[in-house]
């Protein structure tokens, strides 16, 4: 029986094994309650969001889990041969709907597949299935008879042969004759009208009846337009777009040495590749970071206004730059992340339109310290160690002292007396260190040893430089080497204040 940490308090817990963990990923987000509130209503709504704090705090997890709560995806987004003007793909979009009947059409040309006792007796004779002798059933491999003993395919080999001779084919129709026969076309009466109807063997025991309909269609799909499926049905509904490149965002058409030629080279359509901003069609785009993607604001911000943005082939120098696929969807729920110092970096428009459809939240980095919130640590404890798979639970008296690290961590880092960090990614770190201590000695569980190791040593790289140094001015100072004390950098004269008493 797990404990519910939303309800329950840490001294209702021996180990974080005990901790209920759930399954919701809104509800794994620790101490951003008040945002949850809208991050509902933006994907109920469909809003924008803009976060804004420190790295660590939550940032993604939260934009990941407007995905989960949004919608199935309802549209499939393709690129579709144009035979006229080949570096021209249409893009064709079709809804589940269309889709599902679509598959049904399909189901309905691969036919119905019935007993052998559902189709006129003739047809069975000749597939196989019933004695010509006796008018017994059984299994078309079958060639003799198992309630006669009467050679089931004599007549039809008869018939066969008898046919051939007439037509002067007989030793073509000797060859291969011993079988029954794999379908056969003939026609009947629905609703007034003689239509074709087609019998086919499935195996030993099975007959498939395609009407004129599912004749129609599979003729259909055969002849079907070539096709490239560039954003599925079935997808990831969380994108995250790392601004790398223009050809991630945006989407390209890939390179082909031949040019597209119709007979040696892969056909445009084939090359086209969605970006990020239609591969998030329907679902989240989150950008961490926002600023740090500057020049590519601008196409965001275009595609947020459309919905839709082209496909082009980005490098000049490729085959695929000649390619243009107009109106790709991109329908999307935008998430952007960033710090307080650079808010003032994000592209005027961009803000606007975030601001006039969506909201822009500024993220707590501490939570009151009560028992409640204390309870919440425990949880996010054992979400790490969960989500990690490498280190093992932790007792209560571990999970205590990491509530102690994470209250000094508010007052020093935060300024905040009687709180608890949500700089919550920093304390995973000093989990994890406890957490492989612990898989060091063999440990069942991360004990109060390994916690108190982990806190005393996973400091930041600056408190150790103060602890060390004592400033960072001092730092600096003691960390070059002598060439580099040669001089400040503008001159290269030695630097004749630096103690040379070691040589
Ligand atoms: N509020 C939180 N609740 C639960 N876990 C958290 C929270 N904040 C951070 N974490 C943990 O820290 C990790 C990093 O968080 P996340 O990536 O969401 O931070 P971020 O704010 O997006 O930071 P960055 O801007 O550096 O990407 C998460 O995967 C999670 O393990």
């Amino acid at each position: 029986m797990y404990v519910n940490m939303k309800k329950e308090f840490l001294g209702d817990i021996n180990t974080t094994k005990d901790i209920l963990i759930p399954k919701d990923p809104l509800e794994r987000v620790i101490g951003h309650e008040e945002i949850i509130k809208f991050v509902k209503i933006a994907a109920k709504q469909r809003r924008n969001l803009l976060l804004v704090g420190p790295p660590g705090i939550g940032k993604s997890l939260i934009a990941q889990a407007i995905s989960v709560h949004l919608k199935k995806p309802d549209e499939e987004i393709t690129a579709v041969h144009n035979p006229e003007r080949p570096e021209r793909p249409f893009v064709e979009v079709k809804t589940r709907k269309e889709m599902e009947s679509e598959k049904k059409d399909l189901e309905r040309a691969e036919g119905d597949v019935v007993d052998p006792h559902d189709v006129p007796e003739a047809v069975a004779e000749r597939l196989g299935f019933r004695c010509p002798h006796c008018g017994s059933y059984n299994n078309a491999y079958q060639s003799v008879c198992p309630n006669c003993g009467s050679d089931k395919y004599a007549q039809i080999n008869a018939r066969r042969k008898h046919l051939g001779d007439l037509l002067g084919m007989f030793e073509q129709m000797n060859s291969g004759a011993d079988i029954p026969k794999e379908r056969v076309t003939t026609t009947r009466m629905r609703n007034g009208r003689e239509e074709v109807v087609s019998y086919e063997r499935v195996g030993g025991d099975g007959i498939k009846i395609l009407d004129q309909h599912a004749l129609e269609k599979r003729r259909e799909i055969v002849e079907n337009k070539p096709k490239n499926v560039i954003v599925p049905l079935k997808r990831n509904m969380f994108i995250q777009a790392t601004g790398a490149s223009e050809t991630e965002l945006l989407g390209d058409v890939r390179h082909d040495p031949y040019g597209g030629h119709p007979d040696l080279g892969t056909q445009p359509y084939e090359r086209v590749v969605p970006g990020a901003v239609h591969e998030a069609h329907e679902g989240v785009l989150f950008v961490d970071e926002i600023v740090h993607i500057a020049p590519l604001q601008r196409y965001i911000l275009s595609a947020m206004q459309d919905k839709v943005f082209p496909i082009v082939g980005r490098n000049p120098q490729s085959a695929g730059s000649s390619v243009r696929v107009d109106n790709v969807p991109c329908d999307f729920i935008f998430v952007g992340a960033c710090n307080i110092r650079d808010i003032q970096y994000i592209l005027p428009p961009l803000r606007s339109r975030i601001q006039g459809e969506g909201y822009e939240i500024l993220m707590k980095t501490t939570m009151p310290d009560t028992e409640d919130n204390e309870a919440k640590i425990a949880q996010f404890v054992a979400q790490e160690i969960e989500m990690d798979g490498k280190i093992p639970h932790a007792t209560r008296r571990a999970v205590e002292l990491l509530i102690d690290n994470a209250k000094r961590r508010a007052e020093t880092i935060d300024d905040q007396k009687n709180a608890l960090t949500l700089r919550l990614r920093d304390l995973g770190g000093v989990l994890k260190m406890a957490g492989d201590m612990a898989t060091m000695d063999g440990s069942e569980f991360i004990g109060e040893n390994h916690m108190r190791f982990a806190v005393k040593n996973a400091v930041s790289i600056e408190d150790q430089i103060i602890e060390r140094y004592k400033s960072f001015e001092n730092a600096i100072e003691k960390d070059i080497s002598s060439s580099q004390r040669m001089g400040n950098g503008k001159s290269r004269t030695p630097n004749e204040n630096v103690d040379r008493s070691y040589m």
